[in-house]
């Protein structure tokens, strides 16, 4: 056996258990394996989960707020700024921001990271080039996938429609899009459109912004049914996912139900992104200022397939964030009222099982023998407190291997008393 957890808590209410992995699978999951393991680790109680997924980062755009910050604060105000950043962008800076928030990532427990690099006339595919390379640099440390991610638009930025094929044929993963950014709804369907050609020409899955508004009232986002339709009527179910959605926030209750009804019956998933989604939303709100995050208990009830992410990392759309998943879930968690073991147990699965659905790799995720073996060994030993506890990230094990551990030079805290 290559690696023995010892005593590792993955439920709270049963005993704590050996996990044996070997040539990168879980092999077993018992009372107590065979100890003879070239690497044991005793877990002593500690808390093992799967490894956590970022199903949303723009690693391209990450760590450009000491650059220029957005001035307004709102979502025109982010693309503008980082539209002008991006034009002195080479290479070696997008490698080197990159790397950064992948390694932090690592550090904190991620196993796979889903990237939306921008695509367009302004950078054109240097930033899907960076990660393609870096796909193969980190591969056995971190996944990536690339999501080729046309964020001027489409029909708006003419030329974009072949930079997404020739992204694909470069190596991007998944074809992503951006309907909130056509000037009126008619290119918005086409960009829809578009982006399901693409997508059936090259058999790749969907990942597209859309709705990313405080309310619906501007039908350019309020696309969730059309959507819909379009994948099922396509045969995609399944192959689609939907990034901020915020607009479903601003609907009433009947019609946000309606449409989250249509989405989970197309297969079609969401993804909130709620450190950048409340950041950018409600600017024009005076006083009770809007949340602006697409309610996940009314996505729970519903049955719509759905995990959160970072999105981005200190720029214009995000002036936050350590690339930590259960930072962000923390966040979604206090934002979304969501309370309670059962609640943010659902939380936790937003950036484990269901992520692993969402991005497409549930076939081998998870806890049990058989599985691939990226776990992480945390240093509390609830499993209902994960969220809570803000635990280090005491072992990062990607395939069998360890990847990253954090050791604290003192586990000694104490009060001082006068
Ligand atoms: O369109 C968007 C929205 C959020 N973050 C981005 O990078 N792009």
């Amino acid at each position: 056996m290559d690696l023995l957890l010892q005593s590792a808590r993955i439920a709270d209410d049963a005993p704590l258990v050996d996990i044996g992995v070997d040539d990168g699978l879980i092999v077993e999951i018992s009372d107590r394996a065979s100890p003879r393991a070239a690497t044991t680790i005793d877990c002593a109680g500690r808390v093992v989960i799967p490894g956590l997924i970022e199903a949303h980062l723009h690693l391209d755009k990450a760590l450009l707020d000491k650059e220029q910050p957005n001035r307004d604060g709102t979502l025109a105000g982010a693309i503008e700024v980082t539209g002008a950043l991006k034009r002195q962008f080479t290479a070696e800076s997008v490698r080197q921001r990159a790397r950064q928030v992948i390694e932090q990532s690592i550090i904190n427990g991620t196993t796979l990271i889903r990237a939306h690099p921008d695509v367009d006339p302004i950078v054109g595919l240097l930033g899907v080039d960076v990660l393609v390379d870096l796909r193969e640099e980190y591969r056995g440390q971190v996944d990536l996938q690339i999501v080729a991610f046309p964020q001027e638009g489409i029909l708006k930025a003419p030329g974009t429609q072949e930079l997404l094929a020739e992204a694909l044929r470069r190596g991007a993963d998944v074809i992503g899009g951006c309907t909130y950014n056509e000037a009126n709804l008619a290119d918005c369907h086409r960009h829809v459109d578009v982006v399901f050609g693409l997508a059936e020409e090259f058999g790749v899955p969907i990942d597209m912004h859309a709705d990313f508004a405080d309310d619906a009232s501007d039908p350019r986002f309020a696309l969730a049914e059309q959507i819909a339709e379009v994948t099922v009527r396509r045969g995609m179910s399944g192959r689609v996912t939907l990034g901020h959605m915020t607009s479903l926030a601003g609907r009433d209750a009947d019609d946000r139900k309606s449409a989250l009804a249509d989405l989970a019956a197309a297969g079609v998933a969401v993804v909130p992104l709620p450190a950048t989604d409340m950041h950018l939303g409600g600017r024009d709100d005076t006083h009770n200022v809007r949340r602006g995050v697409v309610p996940v208990a009314d996505m729970w009830a519903a049955g719509v397939r759905c995990a959160y992410s970072s999105n981005n990392i200190r720029n214009a759309f995000t002036p936050y964030g350590n690339a930590d998943m259960l930072d962000v879930g923390l966040l979604l968690a206090q934002v979304s009222h969501v309370s309670g073991a059962p609640g943010l147990a659902r939380v936790l699965d937003m950036a484990t099982y269901s992520a692993a659905a969402v991005v497409g790799v549930d076939d081998r995720y998870g806890l049990a023998p058989g599985c691939r073996a990226d776990l992480v060994v945390l240093s509390t030993d609830c499993v209902a407190d994960v969220l809570l506890d803000r635990p280090d990230r005491c072992f990062v094990i990607k395939g069998g291997r360890v990847v990253a551990h954090t050791t604290r030079t003192s586990q000694l805290t104490e009060v001082i008393h006068a």
